[in-house]
């Protein structure tokens, strides 16, 4: 594996005293790494990758460590910040959005935020309703709930329409919350921003229920997603362990990604198949998965799939992928698969009492649980920052568990996918016992 060193782009020399100054003037004596010149190695994975001869030296990645620095290149006095959440919605988002005003307003004493409404659209004039006043008691309690106070969504604006509002509203830092076509648009912002020479930081937060993120270390609410799937997963089981001939197919979100699957399926150890879309299969033959399921049921009197929403696409006929407008859609496999489980049961003359569990929207709708908070809390507070000492074109993440900044560019230029020759798939064929291939 070849890592890029990951360069942090800045918008100039930091200029006022932080006021976690002597904060970081006393960590940097007591740190674990040295964060004096803000850009080093992290000590401990050096020490790990070169002591195991995985990695060269010299392809260590630097991340840039998060947390305050001494210096920063806002005035919070004047500063402005602006917030905006895209894409889907995934636990945590309200985390965020509270922990990003009240580490301003309480640690820099920056008191002017503004929560612009319903994704990109509402950095467009006439798009979406007029951003809001984010303050320290309108965010107080917004966690308690699931979504985003500040709405969310998926369609496309003229990027110099929305650096002309973040020029004319006078925003300083714009915080980005969203998944990777999210952090596209906040790297095309910051381009936009970088040809007409402003000092506008762009920091983002990525987040995707689908854990598909790069670099980042886990994504935020991920964990209460997976624990909202392990549910369902557990209902299918006493459903179908109670039922003559029970099979249960429970669908969960992951279009390119089986992380879900693979973690709800874990959870409780109640699936006997978990199917992803990185590891191709087959329904025929005498191993595909009708014959695998059949002998599970004949052995075990039910059966658990866990299925990732994205699974079993290459089955489809490609007119069912397909929309009116020729664009690949996700097709049903679910609903394929359950046709194709009746008839092969009905032609093997077994009985079968097949059900449908569909969490679907429900596992990214509710709120995050305690440790999903505190890591949108983390999160947030490294992200404000990165913004107050000018870093730009940036996400925040915990990759190799320290907080750290990464440049945009680098968590979307690729997508994080299930490696099915990695550890994590081999816990999924240990705990279910499914075949290593099903062809
Ligand atoms: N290259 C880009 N330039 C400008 N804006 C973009 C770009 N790519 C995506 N966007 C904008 O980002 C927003 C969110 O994108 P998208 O719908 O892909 O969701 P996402 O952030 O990837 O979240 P999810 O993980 O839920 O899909 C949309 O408003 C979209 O128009
Ligand atoms: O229905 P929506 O909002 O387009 O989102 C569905 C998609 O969003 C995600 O939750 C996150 O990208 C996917 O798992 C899912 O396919």
């Amino acid at each position: 594996m070849s890592l890029a060193d990951l360069q942090v782009r800045s918008l100039g020399e930091a200029r006022y005293d932080s006021p976690l100054a002597e904060y970081v003037a006393h960590r940097a004596t007591n740190a674990y790494y040295v964060a004096e010149d803000d850009r080093v190695l992290i000590d401990d994975t050096i020490s790990l990758l070169a002591s195991r001869g995985d990695v060269p030296l010299d392809e260590v990645p630097s991340y840039e460590p998060g947390g305050p620095r001494r210096k920063i290149f806002f005035d919070p006095a004047t500063t402005k910040a602006g917030i905006v959440t895209c894409g889907g919605l995934c636990p945590g988002l309200n985390d965020v959005i509270r922990a990003l005003v009240l580490e301003l307003f309480e640690h820099y004493g920056v008191t002017d935020v503004t929560g612009f409404r319903n994704g990109y659209a509402g950095l467009a004039p006439g798009q979406a309703p007029d951003p809001i006043e984010l303050t320290p008691s309108f965010v107080q309690s917004i966690a308690e709930r699931g979504g985003t106070v500040l709405g969310s969504s998926r369609g496309s604006q003229e990027v110099g329409v929305m650096v002309d509002t973040l020029v004319d509203r006078g925003i300083d830092i714009l915080f980005v919350i969203g998944g990777d076509g999210s952090m596209r648009g906040a790297h095309a912002i910051h381009e936009e921003i970088a040809r007409r020479e402003l000092s506008i930081a762009v920091v983002g937060v990525p987040k995707t229920i689908d854990n598909d993120i790069p670099l980042i270390g886990t994504s935020f609410g991920f964990q209460t997603a997976y624990a909202k799937a392990a549910e369902s997963i557990k209902a299918a089981r006493v459903e179908s362990d109670a039922a003559v001939g029970g099979v249960a197919v429970v669908k969960v979100m992951g279009r390119h990604a089986g992380f879900v699957a693979c973690y709800s399926a874990l959870a409780y150890q109640d699936a006997d198949f978990v199917l992803i879309p990185e590891v191709p299969f087959s329904l025929d033959g005498e191993n595909g998965l009708l014959a695998q399921l059949a002998k599970r049921v004949s052995e075990r009197g039910s059966a658990v799939i866990v299925l990732a929403e994205g699974a079993g696409q290459d089955l489809i006929p490609a007119s069912r992928r397909t929309d009116a407008s020729g664009n690949q859609v996700l097709g049903d496999f679910s609903g394929l698969l359950r046709a194709r489980i009746a008839r092969d049961f009905k032609d093997r003359g077994m009985p079968l009492t097949l059900r449908h569990f569909d969490p679907g929207y429900l596992i990214r709708s509710v709120p995050a649980d305690a440790a999903d908070s505190v890591y949108c809390t983390r999160l947030a507070q490294v992200a404000v920052h990165a913004a107050m000492a000018g870093r730009t074109d940036i996400v925040v993440g915990r990759p190799r568990h320290r907080f750290a900044h990464v440049p945009i560019e680098e968590v979307t230029k690729r997508t994080q996918r299930v490696n099915p020759d990695g550890d994590l798939w081999l816990s999924v064929m240990e705990s279910t016992g499914q075949p290593f291939t099903m062809h």
